[in-house]
């Protein structure tokens, strides 16, 4: 089990009470805890248009799906795959997982919640520390086996909740791997540019059930499973599902169910285009690791979940991260006399800790150098948080 994840946790406990999860069927009206302001959200008031284009799907059996990737990546920091390989009962199985759990009473969910200084278990998105009003959404992280968890919850039937998790574990980090040379590849980056992919060979997130937990080799990547529950809401136009953040990883896998609440934020940071879910479709979100390791030209992409009156909504996201042990920095290959590296190396376990305590300034924290133009392309995003970088030269 990739323990070294969970450290970076432990410096920056998160208090959220256990009261603040509420039985959300139970409620008929928005208490005003949940209901978001307009000046609370700087993103909330501009609506979806219907004419925008739309986020890109790429369909990994074509040939061209290279030079799509890298398009997309540009472009946008995210995009849609088909024909990845996934088996749609693998997707199927993993959403039964988390509609299982959710549909539980409270108490039952609460016999796994996650602890303040934890990583793992059931409880509020992390970032909810940041913002003053409540989500609507109950989360459950998985890094390492979620055995414990689920034989507090399901003492008699777990193991059939754990197998998915492993198969489902398994076929995402097959994928991940596929998707990351996808991108490296579309910028001219190879395995021999990466001196710590060559020997990254494959870890789970989850560890056999009942089996003994295995080290995590060195050089091994690493993973967490984050199950997202957003129950129909009686006033969905002031709440928030999940509010705008970008993923402290290299990619993100994220199944929707068939329901729609994704929105990403266009780099122009004007509108947010929603991200139809697409039947055995997966959406593909760039982290702000290979947003550091593409030393910009990827960048990663704020996203948030907004909610429904009359449906709940699933998402299970897997969060590709590095192996433990790594230093992610520029790409070489990327830098230049022209084009100077824009962040300093950092590890995943003190990115999340970065994360943990600064949230969205984060990625300018470890950023060395103002924002230049890049390919044409302005950093914008980092140029707007520009504040807490540290400048050299
Ligand atoms: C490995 C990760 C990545 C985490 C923290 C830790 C485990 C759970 C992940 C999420 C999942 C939900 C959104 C997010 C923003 C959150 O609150 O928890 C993610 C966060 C990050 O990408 O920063
Ligand atoms: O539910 C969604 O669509 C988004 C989930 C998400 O952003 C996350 O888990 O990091
Ligand atoms: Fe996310």
């Amino acid at each position: 089990m990739p323990s070294r994840l969970a450290d970076a946790f432990r410096a920056h406990p998160v208090h959220l009470q256990p009261k603040h999860l509420h039985d959300f069927t139970s409620l008929k009206e928005l208490p005003d805890s949940y209901k978001w302001a307009s000046d609370e959200d700087q993103y909330r008031a501009q609506p979806d248009p219907a004419h925008h284009e739309p986020v890109p799907v790429v369909d990994l059996s074509d040939p061209n799906a290279l030079e799509e990737i890298g398009h997309a990546c540009r472009r946008w920091g995210v995009f849609q795959v088909v024909n990845h390989g996934v088996p749609t009962t693998v997707l199927d199985r993993m959403e039964n997982v988390a509609k299982g759990f959710f549909s539980l009473p409270a108490h039952q969910k609460l016999k796994a919640a996650r602890s303040p200084d934890g990583i793992s278990g059931y409880g509020l998105a992390r970032i909810s520390s940041f913002f003053p009003k409540l989500m609507w959404s109950e989360g459950f992280t998985m890094v390492g086996s979620p055995l414990e968890h689920f034989q507090r919850v399901w003492p008699h039937d777990y193991t059939q909740f754990c197998d998915a998790v492993e198969e489902y574990d398994k076929q995402m980090q097959k994928l991940a791997q596929t998707l990351m040379w996808l991108m490296l590849g579309s910028l001219g980056i190879t395995k021999e540019d990466l001196n710590w992919a060559n020997n990254s060979n494959s870890t789970t997130t989850t560890t056999p059930r009942g089996g003994p937990k295995k080290e995590v080799a060195a050089g091994s990547s690493s993973a967490a499973i984050q199950l997202n529950h957003y129950p129909a809401c009686p006033d969905p136009d002031r709440a928030m599902g999940l509010a705008p953040h970008t993923d402290s990883t290299l990619l993100t896998i994220l199944h929707q169910s068939n329901t729609s609440g994704l929105q990403v934020l266009r780099d122009d940071g004007a509108r947010w285009v929603t991200v139809p879910p697409i039947r055995g479709g997966l959406v593909v979100h760039i982290g702000d690791l290979l947003h550091i390791l593409s030393n910009g030209l990827c960048p990663s992409v704020v996203h948030r979940a907004v909610v429904n009156r009359d449906r709940n909504r699933i998402s299970i996201a897997y969060l590709h991260g590095p192996p433990s042990n790594v230093r992610i920095s520029p790409v070489q290959k990327l830098v230049g006399p022209s084009q100077p590296p824009l962040y300093r190396a950092v590890t995943w376990n003190e990115y999340l800790g970065t994360k943990a305590k600064h949230f969205n300034k984060a990625l300018s924290s470890v950023r060395l150098c103002a924002a230049a133009p890049i390919n044409g392309l302005v950093d914008a995003k980092d140029q707007k948080n520009n504040n807490n970088a540290v400048k050299v030269g």
